[in-house]
């Protein structure tokens, strides 16, 4: 609604029965029901790089899978990019990349960034107060970003770290399935204190050896989207930690969601990528186990609890 009221707004969607669905009914009933869209709002389909043409911003708000493919069609453009996905890249034969990291390899040339932090669409769509992080290394994309979407509902702060910022919104999925998996198995707000603040640390150190600050890791989009996705009920991500918890298989779980869980398809990437910088992750490396089937989630609490102790700060 900030940016509609202040600027001219067009939806694309790859889908064009989708499209035209929200065009007559003004509602996305199939990802966002129950909120009016803006009356200003223009949807549209097709060509997204015509669509795109001579706008001010462009924002892609697809999950992982579909942002190389965003970005490749993009890769032409003038105006700044900034993407909504939070997670590692998770193909096959991929090296498991970072939404920067793509930008880097498929559109070089282009101005981009990522808006982040703890943001869950449902309660940005009512209009209550949600504080963002926009990303970037190029300042005129962070500053985009706060001129378009900053007002009276949404706080939006710069930051040029956005290796740091990356790596907390996709490590942070992760470590919600866990804190699902932990309550679903009713261990107790002790063992979820214990999950969350343990995950940060997994989170930082993976985020500094991929090239981020350690103070981005203690701000928006690190501890604050952690603590929202690890305790929030609306978080698909910790909802998949519930359903296999009650012995759902992911399979199952996936169906009843309905939509994108990041963290089941970046869980076993962040461990490679850890793995490779000789950085430990037990809790994701858990729940990488749980999600492949190798580990019941009671025997994965089990192998966390029997881990020989180390000094807090390691
Ligand atoms: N939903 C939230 O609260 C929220 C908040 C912040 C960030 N995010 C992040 O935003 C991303 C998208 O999440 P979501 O909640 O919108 O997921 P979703 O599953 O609810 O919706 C995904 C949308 O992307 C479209 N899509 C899927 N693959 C595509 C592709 N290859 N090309 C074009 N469109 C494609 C789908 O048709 C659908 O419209 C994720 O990375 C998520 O982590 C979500
Ligand atoms: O529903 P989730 O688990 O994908 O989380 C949504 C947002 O990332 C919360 O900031």
């Amino acid at each position: 609604a900030n940016a509609t009221a202040r600027h001219d707004v067009v939806l694309w969607a790859r889908d064009a029965d989708q499209a035209r669905d929200m065009q007559s009914r003004r509602e996305n009933t199939r990802y966002l029901a129950g909120f009016a869209l803006p009356q200003a709002l223009r949807i549209a389909s097709g060509d997204v790089g015509a669509v795109a043409q001579d706008r001010e911003l462009l924002v892609v708000a697809t999950p992982m899978a579909g942002l190389r493919e965003m970005l490749v069609a993009l890769a032409q453009s003038n105006a700044p990019v900034a993407w909504l996905c939070k997670g590692f890249e998770a193909r096959e034969d991929g090296p498991g990349l970072l939404g920067h990291e793509v930008q880097q390899q498929v559109a070089p040339g282009l101005a981009a960034g990522v808006l982040t932090g703890p943001s869950f669409a449902q309660e940005v769509a009512r209009g209550q107060p949600t504080a963002l992080v926009a990303a970037s290394a190029r300042p005129e994309v962070r500053q985009a970003l706060v001129e378009t979407f900053h007002g009276p509902q949404l706080r939006v702060y710069a930051n040029d770290d956005v290796a740091g910022a990356e790596v907390g919104g996709a490590v942070k999925n992760v470590l919600a399935i866990a804190t699902g998996l932990c309550d679903g198995l009713s261990l107790g707000l002790n063992a979820r204190a214990a999950l969350v603040t343990r995950g940060l640390a997994e989170m930082t150190r993976l985020g500094i050896a991929l090239g981020g600050r350690a103070e981005t890791f203690m701000g928006l989009s690190g501890l604050g989207d952690l603590v929202l996705t690890a305790t929030g009920d609306l978080s698909r991500n910790r909802r998949v930690g519930l359903l296999l918890a009650q012995g759902q298989s992911l399979d199952q779980a996936l169906a009843e969601l309905g939509h994108v869980a990041e963290g089941v398809y970046c869980a076993r990437t962040v461990v490679k990528r850890a793995a490779q910088l000789g950085i430990e992750m037990p809790i994701a490396e858990a729940v990488a186990a749980v999600l492949e089937g190798r580990l019941q989630p009671r025997q994965a609490v089990a192998r966390l609890m029997q881990r020989d102790p180390t000094p807090e700060s390691s």
